[in-house]
Formats: C-alpha cells, structure tokens, sequence
C-alpha cells in the first residue's frame, strides 16, 4: 500500500486512487504562471497551499464513526464527517485513520519537496537546489514505503492535527536533516559534529546534582475546581522550605500574599519583580536562620520560568499539562527535571499523567497519583441563548476570543439590559485583571456581567454562575482553529467556583449550533500528552554559534532547530516569536549570551510599542550606557477614552514590565527600578480609570445581536488611524 501511495504520488497518480480529492491534487500542480497571475510568490503560494490541505483535513475527515461523534446525516452509520471540536484531537485508531493520514503525510512530503522557504533552509547548510532535488525524492519514497519510523502515519498524524501546519513543517525539515546524517554525511558538512552539539537527547543529565537527590513525585490531578492546588499548597504550608512554581505572576503573587500573610516568611520572584522575605520579625536575622541558629521557614514564590535549582523540601508545580505547550512547555519541564526537591507536587490535569510517570520512570523516580473530583456541580445547559443578548443574567460570564468583540459584547449587554460589565482579557495587565474581578465578585460593586476571554481560564477566582461561550473557536495567529477540550473545559469550569458562593456551575453557548460541541468537549477527557518541551542550553547554542561565523543570530536559532535531535516523548519548544526578536536587535553589536537573554525576554511581538523599546533597551546593552525607563516609555498624558487608546496604554504598560524583567538579567544597565515600578502603577491607575469610562462609539440599541460582536465601526476605525499616527509620532516613525 504505501509503496503504491509513494509510486502514485511520483506519478502524479494519486487522484486516480481516489483517495484524495481533486481540489487537493490541482492546488499540488498549481502552475508557476498561476501563482504569478494570483500575485504571489512561491512562499506565499506554498503558506496558501498548506493552509488549504489543513482545511481539507478539517473538512474531509472520513472516518468511522466513533461513540460520541455527531452524526450529520441520519442513516450515515459507515463513515461521519468529524469537525470541530474533535478535529484538534482526532484519535487515529482505526484502519481507515491510517490509511487517509498516509495519504495525507504523503501530501506533505509533497509540499516539502516543493516548498522554497524548505529549500532556503537546506541551503543555509550548502545544500544546493540539484542535490536538494535528489535526496528529497530519496527521503519521500524512504517514508513511503515506511522505511523511516520517526514518520509513520501513526506518529505524524497527531502532530499535523495537534500543533498544526508549522510545527509539522518544521519536524518533517528536521527528519530530512537526520536522514541525510544517516544516509549522506557528505551532503552538509560537518553533519556529525553538527548533530552531536545539537543533542538534546537526554534533558535530565543538564542537572547531574538533581539526579543524585532521592525525589518523591506526587500528583495531584482532576478537575477545575477539585481542590488540586488547594492540597498541594497545605503541604508546602507545612514545609521547612519549599517553593510554588506557577504559571502566572498573578498566581505567584496569590501564593506570596498567602504565606506573607499566614506568618510565613516567603519570597517572590517573577520576571518582574522580585521581593525578599521579610525577616524583620523578632528573633529573625536576614539570612533566614533564627538568632539561636535554627534555620526557619522560607517558601519562594515564582512564576514557572524563574524556578531556582535549589535544594527544598517541598517543591509544587502548578498546571503540569502545561509541559506540553509549544511555547512555554520548557520552563515546566526544567522545574520538573531539576528542582532538587525531596517532594514534588505537581497539580493539574489528569492527561498529564501518563508523561510524567514516562520521564520519572526513566529517572528512576516513582509517582504518587492522588485524583479529585470537582467540588460542586457544573452541567452543560441543553438550551442556547440563541443570540438573545437579553437573556443575560447577573453573575454571567460571556466567553468571546477577540478583544474588539469583547467590548462590543458588554456594550450590547449595557446597552439591552442596563447591567454593567467588568472586562478581562489577556492584553490587559493583571493588576487590572485582577481589579476587574474583584469588581465583578464584589456583589455591591455595581458590576454584574463579566466578558472575558481565555485569560480567565488559570489564576484568578471568580464568582461565575453561568459561562456563555460566543464561539469555541480561536484564532492562533495562522488560522482559526477550534479550541482544545482542555481549554473549554478549563474555561467552563470557571462557573460554580467553591466557595464563592456560586456552587452550583452551568455552561452553554450563545448560539444553538455550538451546543453540542460543547458538550462534547465538557463530557469528554482531554487526551493524555503525548510530549513535553524542551528549550537548548545557552551553552549549545553558543557553540553551535562557532560553526556558521557571521550568521545573523535569527537564522542560526532556525538552523539549530533543523539539525537538533531530541529523544521520544520530548518536542523542541517553537522558536518562531524568538527568531522575531532575534531579527528585531540583529543590528546591534551584543554577544551570543546577551542576544540569548534577549530573544527569551517575555514580549508580544505583534506590539509595535513593545517591540521598538526592546530594539532601543537592547542598544543600551550593545553600547554599554544605562538605560533609563523615562527615556524610552512616554505614557500618554490623558486618561484613554476609546479602547484603541486603551490598547496603546496596554502596549505601554508591557513595555514597562519589559524593562523590569531586563533590570534583572542586566542590573548594570536598567539602573532605575523605582521609576520604572511608579511608572508601572501610573499606568495601570489610568487603565483601570480609563475602564470605568469606556464606553463603545457604536449604538448597540439599533444592532442585531448576531452582529454585536464584530461589527464594522466607522468611528472606531477613525480612532484607530488617529492612535496610530500618535504611536508613529510617539516612536518617531515618519508616515
Ligand atoms: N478542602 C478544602 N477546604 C476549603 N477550601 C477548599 C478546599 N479544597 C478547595 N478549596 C477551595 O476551593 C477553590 C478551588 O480549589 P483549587 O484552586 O485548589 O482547585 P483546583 O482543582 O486547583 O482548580 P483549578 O485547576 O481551577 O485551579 C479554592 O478557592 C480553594 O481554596
């Protein structure tokens, strides 16, 4: 069969199988005259062509019907057409799985074949476009006919489907690299040192001390809202020392103010800020140990990224499933792997489990499960509000992705039933975040709607009843993609929190359509990880650096993604937001450690504000002069009054932490911290202020509800263009 497959695909033949549409078979031989015609380069035609297989697959995903499929035509019983939201996790158990995902990873080979970014890449290791030709075909036929293991149907499938269309492109680009290490070391020079100092096989021999501590793993797992953390943090409570790693500073801080406050002392490290114990209690010295030399209770308190290698009694790792994140997923992996803890706790997700118990068996460690189950109860509605913004209700929590829709859902919500929304979203800083809960928890604050995003999902409580999604699909800044169980179920656990008086949850949906895949999701366990990330050492990037002299530090970091080798079980973390602030202080004249501090540094790069101080805090490094934060950041000086305006602050107020968090990694240069914290509190006083005020341009009365979110907004767009001159003028960038 897949000699068949291999054979058909050279000839061109696969259509005539019938196993793949002809739509896709076109778009593969689309002719160069075509895409010049379309306006395109070869790249952009390539990025069009994939996205367009990845929606086929969403499409055409034929497969046996499974249990709790929704069935889109009565008497279709053989095959179903399986979309959202099982897409993000399609299980590939059955033998018609296999033999459409061989069809499909032959799709992508395909593509690899013919993608100019690939073959850019091939060349940056002196491969030419002949020998590219030659050994691609190689590779594809060695993958057809299932000589490769590492691209069997079985284990590309999840990937394509799970991480979607870069990450695949990346893994298959890495393979080709292993292969010609393999088959033709001639073909890149230096392929088997290259290899060597890019492998990162084996994480957990980074911290050889770790490894000589007798560790004890404990996971406690289950539901939102089981009391998971709660557990987990009466032991440290109880520790003689011990540190809670989290995923957010705002959680970080919860923890510290919760020690601090029952008498223990406890210090607090995030990105960006850091405060010391307080050892001014009688009979304390500074050093932690009390005057008669017994040492005392220290617990620190940082966000995941910051966790110390030192040596506790009791370590907690929060939201463990996070060790899967493309992004973040190292920082969870490094806390797991290194933490000399005698206890780890680790809380969060059932689906983590089977990982874990993988890496610690191979540490040799054992792991204590101990599972919870949701304190109250939350159940999926069976009845939409079918678009009728009037049937909110107070204590109400409207879920949308889109920070434009945001604002125009509360306003609607003002507007058609005079109750007052608070507002959270991921852009906003936590301190706000946290202000615009407590108003919505406070019952006499005069707020009684939230409209939030995902960003309520971790770390914040809140006294839902009802959760509301809008749409239950996300835009992931290639495409639109459904939302993973994980996060419906996280967010829609929000409602009924114990304890905040609102014990009893319900989850449903805005329109009638997405009900049952709502359900589908809350019924359903999200499936187990299947790897966790890993980050390379600063160490082998330098080396790695030695090899390609005058190499710009942006393309080195893709290069060593292409040849690193990383064991099963382990995914090297994407490097697609750092390679962006690579690019951004490429001219700059900063060593490879400093350059490697930089692209770590926590920023949104799609923020114009943000990423022209970075570019400016950085050549105060590459200079060697101090940087001071009133120099670069210039808050505007009125209150916002549109949440274009809004958003300009919010920029502001990240390029402030930006500064904090570089403070710490070069205290030599970022020399006015104070400022820069008065700063800060400035800036959040004028967006909790601004806020209060806000108010949509749009008149919501005269809008159908459907249209609410989204909807063009004239008034709005003049705003836009007048904050964006302001910010071109602000960065001094000409129109
Ligand atoms: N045994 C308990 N006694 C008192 N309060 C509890 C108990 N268990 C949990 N809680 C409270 O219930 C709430 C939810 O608990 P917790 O945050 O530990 O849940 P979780 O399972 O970690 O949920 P999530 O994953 O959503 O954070 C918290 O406010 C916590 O303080």
């Amino acid at each position: 069969m897949n000699r068949v497959l291999a054979g058909a695909l050279a000839a061109g033949a696969l259509r005539r199988t019938g196993a793949v549409p002809a739509v896709c078979h076109r778009q593969l031989h689309k002719s160069a005259a075509c895409r010049r015609q379309a306006g395109r380069s070869s790249d952009d035609y390539g990025n069009a062509r994939g996205k367009h297989l990845i929606k086929q697959l969403a499409e055409l995903q034929i497969r046996r019907a499974p249990e709790d499929a929704v069935p889109k035509r009565s008497g279709d019983t053989k095959y179903t057409r399986v979309t959202h939201p099982m897409f993000s996790e399609w299980p590939h158990d059955s033998k018609i799985d296999a033999d459409f995902a061989r069809v499909q990873r032959q799709l992508r080979l395909s593509w690899f074949k013919q993608n100019t970014e690939v073959r850019k890449r091939c060349a940056n290791f002196g491969i030419d476009s002949s020998t590219f030709v030659e050994w691609s075909d190689r590779f594809a036929q060695a993958a057809g006919a299932e000589e490769i293991e590492t691209l069997r149907a079985e284990k590309l499938v999840p990937l394509l489907i799970r991480d979607g269309r870069e990450a695949f492109g990346d893994y298959i680009v890495n393979q080709f690299f292993a292969f010609l290490g393999d088959k033709a070391p001639h073909v890149v020079k230096n392929i088997g040192y290259l290899r060597r100092i890019t492998d990162l096989r084996h994480p957990h021999e980074w911290a050889a001390t770790t490894r000589k501590v007798q560790r004890r793993i404990i996971m406690h797992v289950g539901p939102t809202n089981s009391g998971k953390t709660y557990h987990a943090l009466q032991r440290l409570q109880q520790a003689a020392s011990g540190v809670y790693c989290s995923p957010l500073r705002l959680l970080a801080y919860e923890v510290y103010d919760r020690m601090t406050r029952a008498g223990i002392s406890c210090s607090l490290m995030t990105g960006e800020d850091r405060r010391l114990a307080d050892f001014s209690a009688p009979g304390l010295s500074p050093i932690g140990m009390s005057i008669n030399g017994e040492p005392v209770t220290q617990i620190d308190s940082c966000t995941i990224e910051m966790a110390p290698n030192k040596p506790y009694n009791v370590a907690v790792i929060d939201e463990i499933q996070m060790i899967a994140d493309r992004q973040r997923g190292w920082a969870w992996t490094n806390a797991l792997l290194n933490i000399p803890a005698a206890e780890i706790h680790l809380c969060g997700e059932v689906s983590a489990v089977p990982i874990v118990k993988q890496i610690c068996a191979s540490l040799d460690e054992e792991v204590e499960v101990r599972e919870y189950a949701r304190l109250g109860a939350l159940h999926t509605s069976n009845k939409a509000l079918q678009g009728d913004w009037s049937k909110v209700r107070r204590g109400d929590c409207i879920v949308s992705f889109s920070r434009k829709a945001i604002y125009d859902i509360k306003s609607t919500i003002e507007s058609k039933t005079g109750l007052r929304c608070a507002i959270i979203y991921g852009g906003l800083p936590p301190e706000a975040r946290v202000e615009q809960a407590r108003l919505f928890n406070d019952p006499n604050s005069g707020y009684d709607v939230l409209v939030a995003s995902d960003a309520i999902g971790m770390g914040i409580n809140l006294s839902i009843k009802r959760v509301i999604f809008v749409e239950l699909s996300k835009f992931d800044g290639g495409s639109m993609r459904p939302i993973s169980v994980s996060q419906t179920r996280q967010i829609g656990g929000r409602a009924g929190r114990f304890g905040s008086g609102a014990e009893a949850g319900e989850v449903t949906t805005m329109e009638s359509k997405d009900l049952k895949h709502l359900a589908l999701s809350m019924a359903k366990q999200p499936p187990a990880l299947a790897a966790v990330g890993i980050k390379p050492t600063t160490e082998a990037i330098e080396t790695f650096s030695h090899q390609f002299p005058g190499v710009p530090f942006s393309q080195l970091w893709p290069m060593f993604r292409d040849v690193a080798t990383v064991s099963p079980g382990y995914f090297l973390c994407s490097f697609h937001e750092q390679e962006k602030i690579a690019t951004l202080v490429e001219h700059l004249p900063l060593s490879v450690r400093d350059r490697y501090q930089f692209i770590y540094a926590p920023i949104n790069t799609r923020s114009p504000i943000v990423c022209s101080c970075l570019a400016k805090y950085a050549a105060a490094v590459a200079h060697g002069t101090e940087c001071l934060v009133a120099q670069v950041v210039k808050l505007p000086p009125k209150l916002p009054t549109n949440r274009i305006q809004l958003e300009v602050f919010e920029q502001w107020h990240r390029a402030i932490t930006l500064f904090m968090w570089l403070s710490f990694h070069f205290p030599e240069t970022y020399v006015e911290l104070d400022e820069a914290m008065a700063l800060k509190t400035d800036c959040e006083r004028m967006i909790t202020e601004g806020l209060a005020t806000i108010r949509s341009h749009k008149k919501a009365e005269g809008l159908s509800p459907k249209a609410a979110p989204g909807a063009k907004d004239t008034a709005e767009a003049a705003g836009k263009a007048e904050t964006k001159a302001r910010i071109r003028e602000m960065l001094g960038i000409k129109a």
